[in-house]
């Protein structure tokens, strides 16, 4: 541990201290004396209510687990009428509406991809970011959206059949989007503007305008001959790119080169779950980073084919609209920062009685004091146009666990003396008891929630803790069909539109859907990632840009704004589903199929442990039995380790049959990893933290507060970091035996 400094009611790492005083805070207008002094009031605080909530959890977990050991817990009248009686399932609020301000059209008009970045991994951060715009050229040639076998398969340099098909499936989109009224895209032969109208000249030698003339936004270059063009179909820009030297253009009948799309429209920048750090150095990274977001002043490195280019953020894009007029486009994804939850407290900063501070708290104060400079306009670009910082709180248990966000909000607010509600929240249902009080977690911040997302990943993790000592659940993969995950997934929709969450011309805020966890299967995502906005989400997280391109499709083809009115009328299905629970009564597996689900379970443990507590890598792809890449991460960690708690509980496997288990898929991960520079074999590391991590996680998994991984890993990656800092007792000194 760094030293700290002595201040008025807190002690502060000199690190975090200096970082804040001479990078976040000039220019800001707030003194260090002002913010140190706040955030001292903070910690006093909100250091004692929050741990008075996390007792809270306790005691209603064990209430439960009390009354499901006693009962089964399978009579779901009882069961409701029991969680009722405990307080788990509050009171509804009457019914009210929310009333946030200052929302920017990403969030209330307009429906689009939100993709989420580990912020302190500033190359991909900074890509995140640019993936407003996409190239859906690129999107399609590079990934498996279109078919890959041969001759269309891509290769060492440009396949031109496979551009083809590209610029065919393109075409496509775009009679289907900003459709001709007559002839079709893919007869074209030049566009041009005449008299503020776009007309384009068809093979067959007539010229056609557009079906929806006032789909054309915009254009740049001669009108005659315009060097780009630009649509827009509910909100969404799609811009033709024309350049007949250029490699695909040359080859077009248009000299089209690239269609551009608008893509990821909001970006998460994550503190949170695809984020490693253990402590104050990490954290400062983790907030410089959202810093140089802020001022505009952020770059990375990226090496290429023997290059090395800079990347930094992209300006803004203008226009000549049809009438003549200037026309500006935000060149960046509308930035978010997701901080951690309230179960987590760190050494970075100590109240006075020495103990370790709530850094969801002490992230509320840091990021938002970083987002005044967007407020401030103190950099090169504009974040929010209305003049709000939006704070995603993950993790919250019930309406007064919101409420407290709220408190915590509102203080920070006075701190910084930003104006009431500058600060929004997003608040992720992805904890049990707020999926069942979510009208009353929206009420308690019903003047600053900008969205409710569906965190189903979490939410698996904590369906599975909740209900642990009630018998063995099914297996992972059924967890998608169980009744609760479809009352979860239709209530928040339900509730969200009920409480005026949805998109529209005053919208205040979106409702979201959960992560696409396979970020190289682009078909499958293509085929199925659209039933999240028939089923009325407004925005659904995807984990990279190329997926943000694509999944943009579906917002061209769906009508959000249709589908919410249209489900306006549904009332949430009742609480008794919502309650049901994932078990398997009555299953009878193979020796194979439990072999086969305990491999899962821990090959994806080990694979993404390793890389977090050796590495400090916070979000991983790591390729499961069958090779195909997962994105893992802390809340997918929380269900592949309750999972096999839960099975060692209720018997399904052994202490030795995970023992044996955990060896096997160590040697598999090795071999996966066997590239990778620097790693440490879990294998025949036997002691070393991040084989030990996995077990602990899986051991002592029943015994983690809600599930979480935070504390395990936490611990051990702070081992691992003082050993490498130690080399005399480095983990490869600490050899095992393979066998
Ligand atoms: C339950 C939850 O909390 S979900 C929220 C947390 N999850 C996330 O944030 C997922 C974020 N996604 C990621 O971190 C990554 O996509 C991973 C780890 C899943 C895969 O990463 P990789 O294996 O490196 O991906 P891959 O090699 O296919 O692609 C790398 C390229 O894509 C870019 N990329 C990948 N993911 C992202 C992203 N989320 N944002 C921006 N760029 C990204 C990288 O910048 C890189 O491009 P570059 O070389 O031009 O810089
Ligand atoms: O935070 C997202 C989740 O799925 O959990
Ligand atoms: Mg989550």
């Amino acid at each position: 541990m760094t030293s700290h400094i002595q201040l008025d009611g807190i002690s502060v790492d000199r690190d975090l201290h200096a970082f804040v005083n001479t990078e976040v805070l000039p220019e800001t207008g707030v003194s260090p004396e002002t913010f140190w002094t706040g955030v001292a009031g903070l910690v006093a605080e909100f250091g004692p209510k929050l741990r008075h909530a996390l007792a809270q959890r306790d005691r209603l977990q064990t209430a439960i687990d009390n009354f499901l050991i006693g009962s089964s817990g399978t009579d779901m009248e009882i069961r409701t009428r029991f969680m009722r009686e405990i307080g788990y399932v509050e009171e509804t609020p009457a019914k009210f509406t929310v009333s946030t301000q200052n929302v920017d059209s990403e969030i209330g008009r307009v429906a689009g991809p939100q993709l989420v970045v580990p912020v302190n991994n500033a190359r991909y951060a900074l890509n995140a970011a640019n993936a407003r715009w996409g190239s859906l050229y690129d999107a399609l040639y590079g990934t498996d959206a279109l078919p890959q076998t041969p001759p269309f398969q891509m290769g060492e340099s440009y396949n031109p059949l496979r551009g083809r098909i590209v610029v065919r499936r393109a075409r496509l989109f775009l009679n289907e989007t900003v459709p001709l009224l007559i002839g079709s895209h893919a007869e074209a032969l030049s566009y041009y503007v005449q008299h503020g109208e776009l007309h384009v000249k068809l093979e067959c030698g007539r010229t056609s305008g557009l079906r929806h003339p006032t789909q054309f936004a915009g254009f740049n270059g001669p009108p005659g001959e315009p060097n780009t063009v630009l649509f827009d179909n509910r909100g969404l820009h799609i811009e033709l790119r024309f350049d007949r030297e250029h490699v695909v253009g040359k080859t077009d009948k248009a000299g089209i080169a690239d269609i551009q799309i608008e893509s990821a429209l909001s970006t998460i920048m994550d503190c949170e779950d695809s984020v490693a750090a253990v402590d104050a150095q990490d954290k400062v990274q983790v907030y410089r980073n959202w810093l140089g977001l802020m001022r505009g002043t952020l770059t990375a490195q990226v090496p290429r084919n023997g290059r090395v280019s800079t990347r930094s953020l992209a300006p803004d894009r203008n226009y000549t609209t049809p009438n003549g007029a200037p026309l500006t486009l935000h060149g960046r994804s509308l930035m978010l920062v997701r901080t951690v939850g309230h179960h987590m407290f760190t050494d970075m900063v100590l109240d006075a009685e020495g103990q370790d501070a709530p850094e969801g708290v002490i992230d509320a104060a840091i990021v938002s004091a970083i987002g005044m400079h967007d407020l401030q306009r103190n950099g090169a670009f504009r974040n929010s146009r209305t003049g709000s910082i939006y704070l995603v709180r993950p993790k919250m248990h019930g309406s007064q666990e919101v409420a407290l966000s709220d408190a915590i909000f509102a203080k920070v607010e006075d701190i910084l003396s930003l104006p009431r509600n500058t600060l929004k929240m997003g608040i992720m249902d992805e904890e049990r008891r707020t999926s069942c009080n979510l009208a009353g977690c929206i009420y308690s911040a019903r003047e600053r929630v900008f969205f409710i997302n569906t965190g189903f990943l979490d939410r698996t993790g904590d369906e599975i803790h909740t209900c642990m000592k009630a018998g063995a659940v099914v297996r992972k993969g059924e967890m998608k069909t169980q009744p609760w995950i479809r009352a979860y997934e239709q209530r928040n929709v339900a509730i969200g539109l009920e409480t005026g969450l949805m998109t529209g011309p005053r919208g205040h805020g979106q409702i979201g859907k959960g992560m696409w966890a396979m970020p190289d299967r682009m078909a499958d995502m293509l085929e199925q990632k659209g039933a999240q906005l028939r089923a009325g989400a407004s925005t659904a997280w995807v984990p990279s840009p190329t997926a943000a391109t694509l999944h943009a499709l579906h917002y061209h083809e769906v009508d959000v704004t249709a589908v919410q009115h249209e489900m306006t009328y549904h009332a949430p299905l009742p609480m008794e589903d919502l309650l049901s629970l994932p078990l398997a009564q009555g299953a009878h597996w193979s020796e194979e199929e439990i072999a086969a689900e305990l491999d899962t379970n821990l090959q994806s443990i080990l694979g993404y442990v390793v890389r977090w507590v050796d590495m400090g890598v916070g979000c991983s792809k790591v390729p499961d039995l069958n090779n195909v890449g997962l994105m893992e991460d802390r809340a997918t960690l929380r269900i592949s380790s309750q999972h096999v708690a839960n099975w060692l509980m209720h018997g399904v496997v052994t202490q030795a049959q995970v023992e044996a288990a955990l060896i096997r898929m160590a040697r598999l991960v090795d071999e996966q990893n066997q590239d990778e520079p620097g790693y440490i074999p879990l294998a025949t590391h036997q002691d070393g933290p991040a084989f030990m991590a996995a077990r602990e996680l899986v051991f002592d998994g029943a015994r983690q507060p809600n599930g979480y991984t935070e504390e395990i890993l936490h611990r051990r990656r702070r081992e691992a970091k003082a050993r490498h800092r130690r080399p005399e007792v480095a983990p490869s000194d600490v050899e095992f035996a393979a066998d």
